[in-house]
């Protein structure tokens, strides 16, 4: 069976392919640290318990410092040209900051589209915290960053964040699914503009807008999307 191969520009912003047994492996080593994290903060444990797992700790790091990293460059390299394998894939998305299951800093937040809309659910722990109970500001800008960037799933250029507009409306609570949507406002040459919520506990507590620009080229709309034009702005 020949095996199948991933286009850079194909692959859908922050979802992620199947894992090969080695990304599983890597993912269930990530939420294992991940949960030690969120096990840490403010941890009411005696001085030697901490002495002997920081040893523990030290001797799982000096293990992994053995092996190397596979190359971004030749990973890249390969997907540009769609030829990418699928552990390529993986390693594009499986270590994105805030959404990939084997980055040990993600919650994870998890990204979807869901026909026109952009959607995304995560909840946050102690880790994560801003104000007292609550999720820190600066985390929920960065999901937003994400699930902004992903309405360029409905177009054919790819850019990167040009401004991010941020209103926090109510405190976010820590412990708590918290759910986001997105969707595509218009495209305007090079510029693409989206907007998003974000909700807990059925409230609204945070309002974005943003815009992108497209690293090469005016935006298009995919052939499939071509129903999210409106008056004159999206092309
Ligand atoms: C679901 C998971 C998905 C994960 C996705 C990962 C998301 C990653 C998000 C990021 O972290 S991106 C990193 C943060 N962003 C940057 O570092 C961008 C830094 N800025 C730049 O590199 C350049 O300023 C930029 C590429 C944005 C624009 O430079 P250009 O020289 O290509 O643009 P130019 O000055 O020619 O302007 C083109 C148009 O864009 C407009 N523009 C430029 N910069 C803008 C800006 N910052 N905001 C809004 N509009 C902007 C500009 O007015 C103009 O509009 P008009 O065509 O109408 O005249």
């Amino acid at each position: 069976m020949t095996e199948e191969k991933y286009h850079y520009f194909d692959m859908p912003l922050g979802e992620l392919p199947e894992p090969t047994p080695v990304s599983a492996r890597r993912r269930e080593l990530a939420r294992e640290l991940a949960a030690i994290n969120e096990q840490l903060v403010r941890l009411d444990s005696d001085e030697a318990a901490l002495a002997a797992a920081t040893e523990q700790a030290r001797a799982l790091r000096q293990s992994l410092e053995g092996f190397s990293h596979r190359s971004m460059r030749d990973i890249l390299g390969r997907l540009i040209v769609g030829q990418g394998s699928r552990q390529d894939a993986l390693d594009m998305a499986d270590f994105e900051i805030l959404s990939g299951p084997a980055n040990a800093m993600s919650p994870p937040v998890t990204f979807w589209l869901d026909g026109d809309i952009v959607r995304a659910r995560a909840t946050f722990g102690r880790a994560f915290m801003g104000p007292p109970g609550k999720v820190h500001g600066g985390v929920l800008s960065l999901a937003l960053d994400m699930l902004l960037a992903k309405t360029q799933d409905f177009v054919s250029n790819v850019g990167m964040t040009g401004t991010l507009k941020v209103r926090y409306m109510a405190p976010t609570p820590l412990h708590t699914e918290v759910s986001f949507e997105a969707r595509l406002v218009r495209l305007e040459g090079r510029k693409l503009f989206s907007e998003a919520r974000v909700f807990a506990d059925g409230v609204q507590t945070v309002a974005a807008d943003g815009i992108w620009i497209s690293s090469q080229g005016d935006y298009r709309l995919k052939p499939e999307y071509a129903h999210l034009t409106d008056d004159s702005d999206v092309a």
